[in-house]
């Protein structure tokens, strides 16, 4: 990363700013265009820089607390936090120094700090790389940490932090023969079906891209539409479908799909995706509320958290303080009450979230059954390829966690349950 230079770097520091100074995800502050005036080299690296300093950030801190005696601006900490990252990875101490004292030096409010940029970070360098490994892993902030050690326990907990501290994978969907795949790509066929790559590099330049052979979607997130098994000829009903993934593994099964999303932006993505992979199905720009008729399958992916995919956006718990959580889980029931007025009697429906908090899924089923006697939970359908009967809750749901499959390189969180409603 010894190239990196000042623009990725300075666009890395207001990355940062904005999500630990304002509260904005890192998807925001790129969508409303922060990295637009970068080359795409310039964009990838200033995103990496970013999150994996995100990802290290209570050790970077740690480092950083022993070589100030008070936190400066956020800007100037964000600077000596990227900076630290930086050099604990082996990059030249003379490189990383000088780019930050030049980005501080030519700051209007902060310029006048450089001089204490330039003494901790040569500290750092003096000192810190050879304390970064004794330090330990990351920890998640208490506003979350907390709720998931009274949910999961201590011991899962610090399963989860080692997996958010690694480096994600990345995951595609076979449209059909993941066998192929994995030997185009060079990936691994996980048991799920899903083909993991080691590390992720430029998507669209890799075999199979072109031809929409697959498509990128955590292994965990795959599970879904495997549990509600769309049939050639059914008609399935997708709800919060956007960017897609589901959708095209319920359109691959040949049903007639209906995909409904709020948003037009990300419901363009969907109809993006069904063109380069050569899949069709229905996309309607609604508000779940205002759907009606009736299907004889339905995936729920209610919006929620995104706790289960900090793995892949270490921003979430820094951008966010809990505080949302509760009209989502508002949200979410209302939903749940209003897809089950769409299924047609005798018809399933599968409930989702990318969440790890008991209140966005098992909970959300319990009290779903309770409110609904005319709908019961089907465990059989949880039996899919790779689903390890372990992972199944008490109330008949798939409890899927990042601590789990560490042998396969670990998995986003995700909540899963079959619902069936009598005929
Ligand atoms: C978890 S994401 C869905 C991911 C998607 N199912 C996939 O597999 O690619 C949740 C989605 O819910 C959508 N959403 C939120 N509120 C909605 C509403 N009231 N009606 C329809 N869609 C909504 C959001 O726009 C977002 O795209």
């Amino acid at each position: 990363m010894s190239d990196i230079g000042l623009p990725a770097r300075r666009s890395a520091i207001y990355l940062l700013d904005q999500i630990m100074g304002e509260g904005k995800l890192m998807s925001e502050v790129i969508g409303a265009g922060a990295l637009d005036r970068l080359d795409p080299a310039d964009r990838a690296r200033a995103q990496r820089l970013a999150t994996e300093t995100l990802r290290s950030m209570e050790r970077v801190d740690r480092l950083l607390q022993r070589h100030l005696q008070k936190y400066p601006a956020t800007t100037v900490r964000n600077a000596l936090r990227i900076g630290t990252y930086e050099l604990c990875q082996g990059e030249a101490a003379h490189g990383v120094v000088n780019a930050m004292v030049t980005i501080i030096s030519k700051h209007k409010r902060y310029g006048h700090l450089k001089g204490l940029v330039n003494a901790v970070l040569r500290k750092v360098a003096d000192k810190g790389v050879e304390q970064w490994p004794t330090l330990r892993i990351p920890r998640l902030p208490s506003w979350l940490r907390k709720p998931l050690v009274q949910a999961w326990g201590a011991e899962a907990v610090v399963g989860m932090e080692t997996a958010f501290f690694a480096t994600s994978p990345l995951d595609l969907t076979p449209k059909s023969d993941g066998v192929a795949v994995a030997n185009a790509t060079g990936g691994v066929l996980l048991p799920t079906g899903s083909v993991r790559l080691a590390e992720a590099g430029q998507v669209s330049a890799m075999p199979g891209f072109t031809s929409g052979d697959w498509w990128v979607q955590d292994a965990a997130a795959a599970i879904p539409a495997r549990v509600l098994d769309a049939q050639q000829g059914e008609t399935v009903l997708d709800l919060c479908a956007a960017p897609g993934g589901k959708t095209m593994q319920l359109a691959a099964s040949g049903a007639t799909v209906t995909a409904v999303d709020i948003s037009p932006g990300r419901m363009e993505r969907v109809a993006q995706n069904l063109i380069r992979t050569g899949l069709s199905a229905d996309t309607l720009v609604a508000d779940v509320f205002d759907v009606t008729g009736q299907y004889d399958a339905i995936l729920l992916d209610a919006p929620c958290s995104a706790t289960g995919t900090i793995r892949r956006h270490p921003d979430l718990p820094f951008a966010k303080d809990g505080s949302e959580f509760g009209a989502l889980i508002a949200l979410q029931e209302r939903m749940i009450d209003h897809a089950l007025t769409l299924l047609r009697p005798g018809g399933r429906m599968v409930f989702c979230t990318c969440s790890l908090l008991p209140d966005e899924g098992e909970v959300q089923v319990e009290e779903a059954l309770e409110r609904h006697p005319d709908v019961s939970v089907e465990r059989a359908a949880l039996n899919r390829p790779g689903n390890d009967a372990a992972w199944i809750t008490e109330e008949g749901g798939l409890r899927l966690r990042p601590d789990l499959w560490a042998e396969h390189g670990h998995m986003d969180g995700f909540y899963i349950a079959a619902l069936r409603k009598s005929p």
